[in-house]
């Protein structure tokens, strides 16, 4: 990728889009394609098609998807498997079509089998049974792996796939039933402290073990592999993480402390868990050179003020 590149970044004005627009242009990217949903349904094949005809970016970063956290993905599975396989597969066609010189695909660490051993070695793929709560939205991401590497050996294509842990930072989603973990939680414990509750309920028994890696930081490891690396010199996909985790009730003790609530945390053991543990082993994209920077207490807090500027009511 050279700063006169076409780029296209799907899914701009979400979490990880974002970032990677944020990112390109701090470092000198021209031509960085957008469009909204409205004006281009990724489900939708023909305009993908008409899209990539008129624009053909060199390098597409793809990162639309219906995404959402435990509760979104077990009330919603239709929608999960059907937009995800839909998105997907029209853009890695048309970038074959097209002729893109290179795309990325967000996959995400739920593709492994739910008592996988840990750390995640990217080997484990389809070793074992899925984690229920997002079988489908997994066996979605599953499927765009099996679709570059298929698109790499019968067409010849530069596409490559990322797995990586749960995300956060600006531009979240902050709702407080079809969020993930991080961003409910510092809008429970913001909302709490301002309105004087005396306690913020938490989830599930708080012994499910999660990895979370700040978006900026994944925005770097995104382009650094699009820019530097090929398909066939890192192999089908790659983990990108801290490869360090956490309980979700250190987790919710973290973010009382960054928002300074002081009241209690109270278990809903009525609500799922979810996978009991998926940290990744990182060590691949570690022999690559990239490293995540962000530490989660300074991730939490930039996070907060964030929240805070765009949210606090
Ligand atoms: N968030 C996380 O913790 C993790 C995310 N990932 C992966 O990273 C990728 C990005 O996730 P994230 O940024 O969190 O998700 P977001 O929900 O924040 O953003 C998704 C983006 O996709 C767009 N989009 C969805 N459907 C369509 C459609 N039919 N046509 C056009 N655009 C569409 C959305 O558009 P609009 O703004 O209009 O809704 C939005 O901009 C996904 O592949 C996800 O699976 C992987 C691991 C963890
Ligand atoms: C990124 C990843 O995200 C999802 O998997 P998940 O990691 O299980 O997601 P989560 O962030 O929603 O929950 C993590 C843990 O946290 C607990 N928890 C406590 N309190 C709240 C709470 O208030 N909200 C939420 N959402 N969870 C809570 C919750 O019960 C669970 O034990 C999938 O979409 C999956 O497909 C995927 O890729």
């Amino acid at each position: 990728m050279d700063t006169e590149s076409s780029i296209y970044v799907a899914g701009h004005r979400g979490l990880v889009g974002s970032a990677l627009v944020r990112k390109l242009k701090a470092l000198g990217y021209r031509h960085i394609l957008t469009k909204t949903r409205n004006e281009l349904d990724l489900t939708n094949p023909y305009q993908v098609d008409h899209f990539f005809e008129e624009n053909r970016p060199q390098y597409v970063f793809l990162a639309a998807a219906k995404v959402g956290g435990i509760y979104a993905n077990s009330k919603y599975p239709a929608d999960f498997i059907r937009e995800n396989l839909a998105i997907q597969t029209n853009v890695i066609h048309a970038s074959y079509r097209f002729q893109a010189k290179k795309l990325l695909f967000l996959g995400s660490s739920c593709i492994y089998p739910k008592m996988a051993p840990q750390p995640l070695m990217e080997d484990y793929l389809l070793s074992g049974k899925l984690e229920h709560t997002n079988e489908p939205y997994a066996i979605a991401k599953i499927a765009g792996i099996k679709m570059c590497e298929a698109y790499n050996k019968q067409y010849n294509t530069n596409f490559m796939a990322v797995m990586p842990t749960n995300l956060y930072g600006p531009n979240d989603n902050f709702d407080l039933e079809h969020s993930h973990v991080l961003p409910a939680l510092i809008r429970k414990f913001h909302e709490a402290k301002a309105t004087g509750q005396g306690h913020v309920v938490v989830w599930g028994t708080g012994t499910p073990r999660r990895e979370f890696l700040h978006v900026d930081d994944l925005a770097d490891a995104c382009i650094y592999l699009m820019d530097k690396f090929h398909a066939k010199t890192v192999g089908p996909f790659l983990n990108i993480g801290t490869g360090e985790d956490l309980p979700i009730k250190e987790l919710a003790q973290l973010i009382r402390q960054t928002v300074g609530f002081t009241g209690n945390i109270v278990f809903d053991s009525t609500k799922p868990d979810g996978t009991p543990r998926k940290v990744l082993d990182v060590s691949k994209t570690d022999r690559l050179g990239w490293k995540a920077s962000i530490g989660l207490k300074d991730g939490i807090e930039q996070t907060y003020r964030w929240f805070q500027e765009h949210y606090d009511q």
